[in-house]
C-alpha cells in the first residue's frame, strides 16, 4: 500500500455501462488503501433526469443530459484541494437526489461515460483509461449480467444496446482517442469454445510519452513485435501472447495482447516474461490475479491486464507524489 501525500491525483476512467469498469476500480483497492481514494461517478453530473430524458429523447450519452460546467469546475476543485458539494443521480428513482460533500483525498477517479469528452476536465486529468468492448463481446456480456440478475430478456438487452448505439458512437467512442491507455476488448481470433460463448482477446494500448509511465513490454524491448504461444499444459493451447507497436489515431503507441483463456495459476509464467510491470515484488501481479480468481476476466486478458494497468496507476502515482514532495522542499 501507498502512504498518503498532499497532491491530489486525478485519474479518468471511461468506457460504456458494462464494459468492466467497476471490476477495475474493484481491482484497485488491492493497490491503495480505501482513504487514500475517492471515487466519483460522472453519471452524477447528469443534467436531465430520467423522465426528462424521456420527454425530449435525449439520452444519458447526449452530452445535452449532462452538466459539464459544474464537472469542469468541481474537478478543478477537487484537483486543487478543495471540497465539493457533488450534485447525485440516483439510479433507483431515475432523479436527481440533493447534493453531498466530498473531500478531496490524494487520489480521485472519475469514472464514467464522459471523462474526456470536455477539455476542460479532460486537461486536469494525470492518468487517462478507457475500457473499449467491442460490440460481441458487449452484448454477451450485457446478456449474462442483465439476464442473469436483472431479469431483462434477450431481446430487452439487444433493443437496449441498438438504442444506445447512435449516441455511443457519436459522443462515448470518440472519447478513447484521448486516452493514454486503452483496454481494447476483443473477440478471440482462436477456435469458439465448445458452449459456443467467445473467447476473448484482451489488448492494452500504450500511447508513447505518456508522462511518469514507462511501458511494459515482453522479453526485450529492442524486438518490437513478437509472439509467444507458451503452451501451458491446463490453458488454451492457442493461448497468444504478444507485444508490438502500432499508431493510435496519429499517435506512436505500442500494445500487449492476450488471445484465450488460461488457468489463474499460470499466471506467474506468463508474468515472468514481461518487463516493465512496475511491481514492488516479483510475482506481485499473478498474486494479485489469484487472490480474486472469482472476479470477471481473471482467466483471461482483461483481469491481467486490468492489474498490470493498475500497478502502472500506481507507479505513476507514486512519481506524482515524489515529485510535489520534492518541489515543496526547495
Ligand atoms: N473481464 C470480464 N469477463 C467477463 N465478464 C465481465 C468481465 N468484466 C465484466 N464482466 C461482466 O460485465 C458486467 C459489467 O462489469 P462492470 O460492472 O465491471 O462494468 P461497468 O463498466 O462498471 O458497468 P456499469 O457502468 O453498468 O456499472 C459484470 O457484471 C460481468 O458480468
Ligand atoms: O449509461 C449509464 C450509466 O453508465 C446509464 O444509462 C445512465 O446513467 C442513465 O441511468 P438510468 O438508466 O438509471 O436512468
Amino acid at each position: 500500500m501507498v502512504s498518503k501525500a498532499d497532491r491530489v491525483v486525478l485519474i479518468g476512467v471511461g468506457g460504456d455501462s458494462g464494459c468492466g469498469k467497476s471490476t477495475f476500480l474493484r481491482r484497485l483497492k488491492d493497490l491503495f488503501s480505501k482513504e487514500l481514494v475517492t471515487v466519483i461517478c460522472l453519471d452524477d453530473y447528469h443534467s436531465l433526469d430520467r423522465k426528462q430524458r424521456k420527454e425530449t429523447g435525449i439520452t444519458a450519452l447526449d452530452p445535452r443530459a449532462n452538466n459539464f460546467d459544474l464537472m469542469a469546475e468541481q474537478a478543478a476543485a477537487l484537483k486543487s484541494g478543495q471540497s465539493i458539494q457533488k450534485p447525485i443521480y440516483n439510479h433507483e428513482t431515475g432523479k436527481i437526489d440533493p447534493p453531498e460533500r466530498i473531500d478531496p483525498t490524494p487520489i480521485v477517479i472519475l469514472e464514467g461515460l464522459h471523462p474526456f469528452y470536455d477539455k476542460r476536465v479532460r486537461d486536469l486529468l494525470d492518468f487517462k483509461v478507457y475500457f473499449d468492448l467491442s460490440d460481441p463481446i458487449k452484448i454477451q456480456w450485457k446478456i449474462q449480467r442483465d439476464m442473469a440478475e436483472r431479469g431483462h430478456s434477450y431481446d430487452d438487452v439487444i433493443r437496449a444496446i441498438e438504442s444506445r448505439r447512435p449516441d455511443f458512437s457519436a459522443y462515448i467512442d470518440p472519447q478513447k482517442q484521448h486516452a493514454d491507455v486503452v483496454l481494447q476488448i476483443l473477440p478471440s481470433e482462436l477456435p469458439e469454445k465448445k458452449d459456443g460463448t467467445k473467447k476473448i482477446k484482451a489488448a492494452m494500448v500504450q500511447v508513447e510519452g505518456i508522462p511518469n509511465y514507462d511501458p511494459p513490454y515482453l522479453f526485450d524491448r529492442a524486438i518490437s513485435d513478437v509472439c509467444w504461444k507458451p503452451n501451458f499444459p491446463n490453458s488454451d493451447p492457442e493461448l497468444t501472447f504478444c507485444y508490438g507497436t502500432t499508431d493510435y489515431f496519429g499517435r506512436p503507441a505500442s500494445y500487449l495482447s492476450i488471445d484465450g483463456e488460461f488457468a489463474p495459476d499460470d499466471s506467474p509464467e506468463l508474468e515472468q516474461k514481461l518487463r516493465n510491470t512496475s511491481e514492488t515484488r516479483f510475482g506481485e501481479l499473478a498474486s494479485l490475479i489469484l487472490k480474486h480468481t472469482d472476479y470477471p476476466g481473471s482467466r483471461d486478458g482483461t483481469g491481467f491486464f486490468q492489474v498490470l494497468i493498475g500497478l502502472k496507476f500506481r507507479s505513476i502515482y507514486e512519481a506524482l507524489i515524489a515529485q510535489s514532495l520534492a518541489a515543496a522542499k526547495v
